[in-house]
């Protein structure tokens, strides 16, 4: 397989910084250019604390896409430029691998329409972690035997979205399993708004946010005399790299836009 050329936008964030060092590990991976907020035109081995790429930093995302030869796009950004260069990348035929979260549900329709136009593969991952992706469809299949459950999201407090992909993704897998309805008792009330969480279809999602925590998810199943609870914790962000690099390789293949790791994984 000939050498991967990637682009890592967000490339001194927390999990753009992780992005970098994995692709320095990697001999199969090269970085062509990175996208940032600023430093226009220098070299990401200038940057304090960045491994030492020769890689130019573009502050226009258009100009890196249109200009730059690459294969993939590395997405960690914000929800708001995360959607942005990902249809930037489909309409200059670069291969976009999205771990970028808070997307809303239209955006995702409409980056699924634009791949399959552009005949360009896409990988949009709210969690890159093998660990979560298996948490995720183990809810899936509980929710078939216990139907009511919420889930509980923690993660460090410099997050933007909540409630978090992982806790929309899961709660998408688990709507596939059970029928919508309202949890706990019918008259309840909240005496104070939002005590109950989000809810989705009666089930209910918390988000914490707290200094300390990296990314961690329980769901927790009620039965008759029993609840169950499926957990995974994230303790450092090393966790989701094998994720970016199976995404990054299975792109190449793709011609359409998945959502979600598990259609990657054997
Ligand atoms: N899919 C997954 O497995 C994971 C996804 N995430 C998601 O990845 C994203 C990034 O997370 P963190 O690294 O923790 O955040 P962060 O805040 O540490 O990093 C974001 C970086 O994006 C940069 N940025 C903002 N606007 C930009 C623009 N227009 N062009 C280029 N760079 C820009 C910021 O300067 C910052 O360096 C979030 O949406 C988060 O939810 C985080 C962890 C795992
Ligand atoms: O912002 C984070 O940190 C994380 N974001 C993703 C999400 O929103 O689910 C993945 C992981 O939970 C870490």
């Amino acid at each position: 397989m000939s050498e991967i050329k990637v682009i890592v936008a967000g490339p001194r964030g927390k999990m753009g910084s992780e992005a970098l060092k994995m692709i320095e590990k990697q001999p199969a991976l090269s970085l062509s250019a990175c996208i940032d907020r600023k430093h226009e035109g220098r070299k990401v081995s200038d940057i304090d604390g960045l491994p030492p790429f020769d890689a130019v930093i573009y502050t226009d995302a258009e100009a890196c896409l249109r200009q730059v030869d690459a294969d993939v796009l590395i997405d960690l950004t914000t929800p708001e430029n995360g959607y942005k260069h990902t249809k930037l990348a489909l309409e200059n035929g670069v291969r976009p691998v999205v771990g970028t979260t808070g997307f809303t549900r239209e955006q995702l329709d409409e980056l699924m329409q634009l791949s399959e136009e552009k005949k360009t593969g896409a990988v949009i991952a709210p969690n890159f972690a093998i660990g979560a992706v298996l948490m995720m469809q183990f809810a899936k299949w509980a929710a078939k035997h216990f139907p009511d459950v919420e889930i509980i999201e923690k993660h460090h407090d410099q997050k933007l979205d909540a409630p978090s992909g992982t806790a929309v993704k899961t709660a998408e897998l688990i709507k596939e399993m059970r029928e919508p309805h309202h949890q706990g008792h019918t008259d309840e009330k909240e005496t104070l708004e939002g005590a109950r969480g989000a809810d989705v279809e009666g089930m209910k999602i918390h988000s914490m946010r707290l200094p300390g925590l990296v990314a961690h998810q329980e769901v927790i199943f009620g039965g008759l005399g029993e609840t169950l609870t499926v957990k995974h914790d994230s303790i450092h962000r090393e966790s989701f790299m094998s994720g970016v690099k199976l995404a990054t390789e299975k792109v190449m293949d793709l011609d359409v836009l998945v959502y979600g790791l598990e259609y990657l994984l054997d």
